[in-house]
Parts: structure tokens; C-alpha cells; sequence
């Protein structure tokens, strides 16, 4: 491990390259208005992402991060959110500051960048067109790829074999404790955005190789430790 001129960089997408926050949001709450239930609002979404839309519907039907909905209000509630999300995808959605110029010198480096989200595949290729990045990655594995999500492994090592590139020259960017685990789990340096979602905690808690508050950070951090 470590964080020495990686030979592929994997970023995480919500809450590291683009605050989709304000869709997902609003997703939710004409979804719980559909339901006749009451409207969460941004602050209580920003803590619920980052575990799949799976997740983030349950936690929002039942108001709680660990929440199981009963099974047939479950599935009206998906279906309709699924609907919803996908005209509203990237009408609210937006980079953050610092990911284009940062992909970009990644780019000229030669550096090999992939996509690793918990975001179903169906949201994630729309969302990264229309931000205008998605010919910076030459693999995305979505949240619906594999069986297995973050924190999970497996979505990071799928990708490092595309790549065919060992995870010990590997470098993972995310927002949150799954990038956080999946990357340690996959013999991965993990590196965190400040900025991102993490439910509501301080990433610096859970330990990464380094916390930078701009991707533009990357290719010097690299060259620091080098
Ligand atoms: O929870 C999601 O849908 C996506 O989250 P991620 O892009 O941060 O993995
Ligand atoms: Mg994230």
C-alpha cells in the first residue's frame, strides 16, 4: 500500500466528484409525498447516502439509518423514487470544485482512472454524461455491477483486474467510511475528500492515507510522497 505514483486511481462519485445531494433529495421527497408520508429535506439525505438508493429509500421511509420498511410499501416507494430520479438526475446535481482541472492533470499524468460508486448503474452513466466527466474513466462499476457493494471488496478488486493492476499499486478517493473499508479490505491506499457526505461524521475518523479538500490536492500529493 501506498500512496506513491499509483498505477490507477478509483473515485467514488456521490459526494467526492459531483454533490448529487440536492437531486437525490428532492427525489425523495416528491417520492414521500406520492406515499402521503412526510418530506425528509436535504440535511436528513446528505447523512442517508452512500449506500445505495436500495438504502437510501429504506432509510428515508422509515426516518432512520438501520431502518427496515415493511416490504410492499418498500417496493411502491422504489419504484416511484426510481421514476422520479430519473428525470431529476442532474438537474440540482453538480461537480465539485477542483474534480474537472483535478481529472484533468490526472489525465495528463497518464494516470489510469476508474468510477467505484454504490449508485445503480442505471443513474450512474446518465449522471457522469451530463456532468461532462465520463471520458475521464475507463471503467465505472456501479452499486449493481457486482452482488457485492461498498464496503464490500469486491467492486474495487473487480476493477483493479480490468485494469490488471495490483492492489498494492492502487489508490481509492472517497467521501466515506464503505471507500474507507472497501479500500483496506482490498489492500488499497485510501486517500478522503473533506467535503463529501460520510452521515454526518468526520472522515479523518475513520484514518485514510490523507484527507484533501480539492482533487486538484492529487497529483502533488503523490509527488510529496514519492
Ligand atoms: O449511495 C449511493 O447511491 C452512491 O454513493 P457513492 O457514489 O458515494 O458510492
Ligand atoms: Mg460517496
Amino acid at each position: 500500500m501506498t500512496l506513491q505514483a499509483p498505477k490507477m486511481i478509483l473515485i467514488d462519485l456521490d459526494g467526492t466528484l459531483v454533490d448529487s445531494v440536492p437531486d437525490l433529495a428532492f427525489s425523495v421527497d416528491r417520492m414521500m409525498e406520492r406515499l402521503d408520508m412526510p418530506v425528509r429535506g436535504e440535511a436528513k439525505v446528505r447523512n442517508w447516502v452512500g449506500n445505495g438508493v436500495e438504502r437510501l429509500v429504506k432509510r428515508a421511509l422509515t426516518n432512520n439509518l438501520d431502518g427496515e420498511p415493511e416490504p410492499a410499501l418498500y417496493e411502491r416507494a422504489l419504484a416511484a423514487f426510481t421514476e422520479i430520479y430519473r428525470e431529476n438526475n442532474a438537474k440540482r446535481s453538480h461537480l465539485y470544485p477542483g474534480v474537472r482541472e483535478g481529472l484533468e492533470a490526472l489525465a495528463r499524468d497518464d494516470v489510469r482512472i476508474g468510477c467505484v460508486t454504490n449508485k445503480p448503474a442505471r443513474f450512474t452513466a446518465p449522471l457522469l454524461r451530463a456532468m461532462d466527466i465520463d471520458r475521464y474513466f475507463e471503467v465505472v462499476v456501479a452499486g449493481d455491477t457486482l452482488p457485492q457493494k461498498k464496503p464490500d471488496p469486491a467492486p474495487l478488486l473487480f476493477a483493479a483486474e480490468q485494469f490488471d493492476v495490483d492492489p498494492e499499486d492502487a489508490l481509492m478517493v472517497g467521501d466515506s467510511r464503505s471507500d474507507v473499508t472497501a479500500a483496506r479490505a482490498a489492500g488499497f491506499a485510501i486517500v478522503c475528500v473533506s467535503y463529501g457526505y460520510n452521515h454526518g461524521g468526520d472522515i479523518r475518523e475513520q484514518r485514510p492515507d490523507a484527507v484533501i479538500d480539492s482533487l486538484t490536492e492529487l497529483p502533488d500529493l503523490m509527488a510529496r510522497t514519492a
